[in-house]
């Protein structure tokens, strides 16, 4: 079933586990991501980026979702990740996504909080929850999302930010990187912790990829309710058809794109099981 991305962080955060938000781009990744959390039985968030909207029938891939949704138990929640435009807010929210992210951290803090502010007042009024983000998460090896300059959260800004905008979820800048790292994860725990203790609201972990295991388990104590992966998945999904690229057969697109769900799930199952667990 869809539901509410507020409701089911909410839960998390009381339970003290995460839950993963995977980027999709077509049938495969969303049936694979929906498949691993049935069989694991947890929920599970699909994301579809603001980036991929010139490319992406938004309105049949959000039906198609809420179909998925409703054969499965464990719940399931639609999320416009990395948003800058309100344009395409309006949009999600009126194709029956069930969150989502405005990305404001370009800004500086009180440009981040009037904007922020309109878009949680449009967006609470249909029932749907908001992501923002204060610093900003830097872009590492394999990804293509746009380049941030690494700034760090500041717990009392992001204490203001959250009183003034009224947001459900914050992405907090810690370290950690989109895409897989250059050379050693430098994430700052300690500061995570006082972001928790400044702003209460459930938080949010960019750049899954890559992350240590153990650095993801403190997170979640430390109040991590979300994490978003999208390189680790795209990379299993790339090598296995490049593999098939190699051999040189003429295989069927229906046979490819089959195997290259399969391919992908194992990553995806790693993410869902390690965020799930105590
Ligand atoms: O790349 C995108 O379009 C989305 C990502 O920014 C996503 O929000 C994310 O944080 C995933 O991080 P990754 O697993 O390190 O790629
Ligand atoms: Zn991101």
């Amino acid at each position: 079933m869809l539901v509410n991305t507020k409701e089911m962080l909410t839960q998390a955060q009381q339970g003290q586990y995460a839950v993963a938000a995977f980027n999709v781009y077509n049938l495969e990744t969303a049936q694979a991501a929906i498949q691993v959390s049935e069989r694991a039985g947890t929920p599970v968030i699909i994301a579809l980026g603001e980036r991929y909207f010139p490319t992406v029938d938004v309105e049949g891939f959000a039906a198609m979702i809420k179909a998925m949704a409703e054969k499965v138990k464990v719940p399931v929640s639609l999320h416009l990740d990395h948003a800058y435009e309100k344009e395409s807010i309006i949009r999600a929210i009126r194709a029956g996504f069930t969150s989502v992210m405005y990305d404001g951290s370009k800004y500086d803090l009180e440009q981040n909080i009037l904007f922020t502010k309109e878009i949680v007042e449009i967006a609470h009024m249909a029932g749907v929850s908001v992501e923002a983000e204060i610093g900003s998460v830097a872009r590492g090896a394999f990804s293509d999302e746009e380049e941030g300059d690494g700034t760090l959260t500041d717990p009392e800004s992001a204490k203001a930010f959250v009183a003034e905008t009224n947001v459900d979820f914050l992405a907090a800048a810690i370290g950690t990187v989109h895409g897989m790292y250059k050379g050693e994860p430098k994430i700052d725990l300690a500061l995570l912790e006082k972001i928790r203790e400044a702003v209460g609201i459930p938080l949010v972990l960019h750049g899954g990829s890559g992350t240590p295991d153990a650095v993801l388990k403190k997170a979640i104590e430390l109040g991590i309710c979300k994490v978003n992966v999208n390189t680790e998945v795209s990379m299993a999904a790339v090598s296995y058809l490049q593999t098939c690229i190699e051999k040189q057969q003429m295989a069927h697109l229906s046979t490819i794109m089959a195997e290259m769900q399969q391919a992908l799930e194992p990553v995806m199952t790693k993410f869902v099981r390690l965020l799930s667990k105590k």
